[in-house]
């Protein structure tokens, strides 16, 4: 299970089909993402109950706060057992030290990293926002700086993953959500890839939602991914 590099995201809007998703699904097909959807309002009983159910789950809670709050969240996280959990490079250098600081020490220590430009996010959208340097460049800056504090990766575009590879190193763990199978629909996220293509530009980890949960068969879409991966 270790090198599977799939991890779909649970985004519904209720308990019920998550767990009856889940409930289709194996340790071994996937790791799942609980997000701001599902926690805010099943909170951590259904962490718990997709951890009864083996699966190594993924706190997508994207922390961004002060640095003693943002420490306390991630100290939270790592007591629930979550296998990841994440923060917003973007709160800065104090603040994800703080979130590395607080992991020390605990009995059972998540992956943290750091979200680098949402894949929603184009160089259009960053301009807007006053912002000089496109995506790319501004991911680039933040894994640096996130790998300077101290944090296990980042979650960026498996677009900017080949140039991620060659600056931060083998070691540098890369998540990428905005993956799509071939033909579906990119609805809102704007830097998008294939399963496949993802894994050939360096991604450790693909964030897969609504390519599976939207799926009119799940199971189906998820073993095609696979497929594409060539893990059959
Ligand atoms: O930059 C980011 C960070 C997180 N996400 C999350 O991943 C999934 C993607 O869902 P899809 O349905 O496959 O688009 C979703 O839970 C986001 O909150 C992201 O998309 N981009």
């Amino acid at each position: 299970m270790s090198d599977n590099p799939v991890i779909v995201a649970l985004d519904f809007p209720a308990a019920e089909p998550a767990l009856e998703l889940a409930s289709q699904l194996t340790p071994e097909l996937c790791r799942l993402k609980v997000g701001k959807e599902m926690f805010t309002r099943n909170g951590i009983g259904l962490v718990e109950a997709l951890q009864d159910m083996g699966f190594d789950v993924f706190l997508d809670l994207k922390f961004h706060d002060i640095p003693n709050t943002v420490a306390g969240a991630v100290r939270s996280a790592a007591e629930l057992g979550v296998w990841m959990v994440n923060v917003h490079a973007s709160g800065g250098r104090r603040m994800m030290e703080a979130a590395v600081e607080a992991l020390q020490g605990c009995q059972s220590k998540p992956l943290l990293i750091a979200v680098t430009v949402l894949t929603s996010m184009s160089d259009e959208d960053l301009a807007e926002l006053g912002y000089t340097e496109t995506a790319a460049e501004r991911v680039m800056r933040l894994a640096a700086l996130t790998e300077d504090c101290g944090l296990d990766g980042v979650v960026c575009s498996a677009m900017e993953a080949p140039q991620l590879r060659a600056e931060r190193g083998q070691g540098f763990c890369l998540v990428t959500p905005g993956i799509r199978l071939a033909g579906d629909a990119a609805g809102d996220q704007r830097r998008v890839l294939t399963p496949a293509d993802a894994i050939a530009n360096g991604s450790d980890y693909l964030v897969i939602g609504r390519s599976v949960t939207a799926a009119e068969d799940p199971l189906a879409a998820l073993e095609r991914v696979h497929r594409e991966l060539g893990r059959h």
